[in-house]
């Protein structure tokens, strides 16, 4: 897993995890076999313990749900020291062209320190952003497992402009189905020290913030009645 050559520090990147015919024979499977919610926009399936889009952590009265054998040969295997017991929580997503996830931090308290993401399909621009305005652009390509620690899992957002075409230089790219699958682990406890009031729901918690939701913010302007683009 080779370091990104600029920040964020702790984004690792290692090329090529699956091979091409790996890719295409999971692309088949996402496209034949699994049944995506019905619904416009980016597509979500949880494996493990179930993502809840109310408390963005996992909903623990939604039972536990063994891997299926495909997504079991797909677990990073980490040269950062773990993961020392399979994820407790994983993502797959499908973006179609135009879709994206809006900038965010994935719940501190929720998950550990380690977030993996491995991309299939469409290259894509993923942004990464730091209070007072920074912001990183990185081209993830297809096959690579991506690994957010450190500052780039707690001090950054991530996420995906819903646009058509990604620009990168003077060449405009334009956006092709993209699937991805994260994987996540408890954090053990809950609570997260990081102490970081801007991203941290712990934090935010103990400051007396309630986190910000968009949606919530949505809904304060009188415009969305229900959350649709969360993370
Ligand atoms: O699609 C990706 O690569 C990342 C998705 C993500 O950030 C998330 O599900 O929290
Ligand atoms: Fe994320």
């Amino acid at each position: 897993m080779e370091p990104f050559d600029t920040e964020p520090a702790g984004l690792l990147i290692h090329k090529d995890f699956i091979s091409p015919a790996q890719e295409a024979a999971l692309i088949q499977l996402f496209q034949t076999e699994l049944t995506w919610p019905e619904r416009k926009g980016r597509r979500s399936l949880h494996y493990g313990y179930t993502f809840s889009y109310r408390t963005f952590a996992v909903d623990l009265d939604v039972p536990y749900a063994p891997f299926p054998g495909w997504l079991t040969a797909l677990l990073p295997s980490d040269e950062a020291g773990g993961p020392r017991r399979p994820p407790d929580q994983v993502c797959v997503q499908h973006y179609p062209p135009g879709t994206g996830i809006p900038p965010h931090a994935d719940t501190h308290g929720a998950f550990d320190d380690r977030l993996y993401a491995l991309s299939l399909g469409a290259p894509v621009v993923m942004q990464f952003g730091r209070a007072g305005g920074r912001r990183v652009d990185v081209d993830v390509a297809p096959r690579s497992m991506m690994l957010m620690r450190g500052d780039a899992r707690l001090h950054w957002t991530h996420g995906i402009r819903a646009r058509k075409t990604d620009t990168l230089g003077e060449v405009r790219r334009p956006r092709g189905d993209r699937w991805s699958i994260t994987y996540r682990w408890l954090r053990a406890g809950g609570e997260c020290e990081c102490g970081d009031e801007a991203l941290c729901d712990t934090a935010q918690r103990r400051a007396g913030v309630e986190r910000a939701y968009r949606w919530k913010e949505q809904l304060q302007a009188g415009g969305a009645a229900a959350p649709k683009e969360e993370p």
